[in-house]
């Protein structure tokens, strides 16, 4: 699902971002990256979803170069892979069910389409009594609850969450590991950067450690690590 090949990402301002990275994960698998902050966490997931390019290295995901991808078929990608933030991203003045219905719009979905496809996602998530309520009318928890939905309506094969527990309390950081679980046994390949000792811990998936831009740590079953 995801190939880096000795991926280096240098920022224009001359940090080193990420130095000479390879990482194979295969479809289906569930990937916590864990690392200090400004291990380079983020900009992987970055190289993955084409919003940074790297500096050297090849990235493959879904079978497909992103590096030689031409800008026309970066939205492609992107339908592909479903994204899930710390800051949840959703449109203020847009309510859960437009928030959810807007990532199928831009692909051409017919109205019928969205009306079929949305509030089974919703329902998935536990969000079908909240359609038409606002972003800020919402809990943290239920702000990033939408936000999956958004993530998975196009059914993608795979999901990059970026710190998505970062905002909520245990028991909705929980709620949301249990959904991100769900969606994994489904099919869909979950990389996630993440600090959540407890979470990683608790998981006992393959854990990727990051340091100074590189790979100091690859383990299944692994845990969230003394020395993070
Ligand atoms: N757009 C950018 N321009 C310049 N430097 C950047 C940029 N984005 C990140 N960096 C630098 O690259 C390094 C890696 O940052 P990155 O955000 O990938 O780390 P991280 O592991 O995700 O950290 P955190 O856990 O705090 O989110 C840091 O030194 C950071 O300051």
């Amino acid at each position: 699902m995801i190939q880096l090949y000795n991926v280096s990402k240098i920022y224009p301002n001359e940090v080193k971002a990420l130095n000479d990275i390879t990482l194979h994960v295969k479809k289906g698998e569930f990937v916590f990256l864990v690392g200090p902050s400004g291990a380079g966490k983020s900009t992987l997931t970055k190289l993955i979803c084409r919003e940074e390019l790297p500096s050297r290295g090849q990235v493959i995901v879904n079978g497909r170069s992103v590096v030689r991808m031409k800008n026309r078929e970066v939205p492609y990608l992107r339908r592909k892979i479903g994204m899930v933030f710390q800051d949840f991203r959703l449109i203020p003045n847009k309510t859960v069910f437009e928030n959810v219905a807007f990532a199928l719009e831009v692909t051409g979905a017919s109205r019928k389409e969205i009306r079929r496809v949305v509030p089974s996602v919703l329902r998935m998530v536990g969000m079908e009594k909240k359609v038409n309520m606002r972003p800020a009318q919402l809990s943290g928890g239920e702000q990033q609850r939408t936000a999956v939905a958004r993530a998975i309506v196009n059914n993608p094969v795979l999901i990059l969450a970026d710190e998505p527990t970062g905002n909520l309390d245990p028991d909705n950081s929980w709620e949301l590991m249990k959904l991100f679980m769900d969606i994994n046994r489904r099919g869909t390949t979950i990389l996630m950067a993440t600090h959540a000792r407890d979470i990683v811990d608790d998981m006992k998936k393959r854990v990727v450690q990051l340091e100074n831009g590189t790979i100091v740590r690859d383990e299944e079953g692994g845990v969230y690590g003394h020395d993070v």
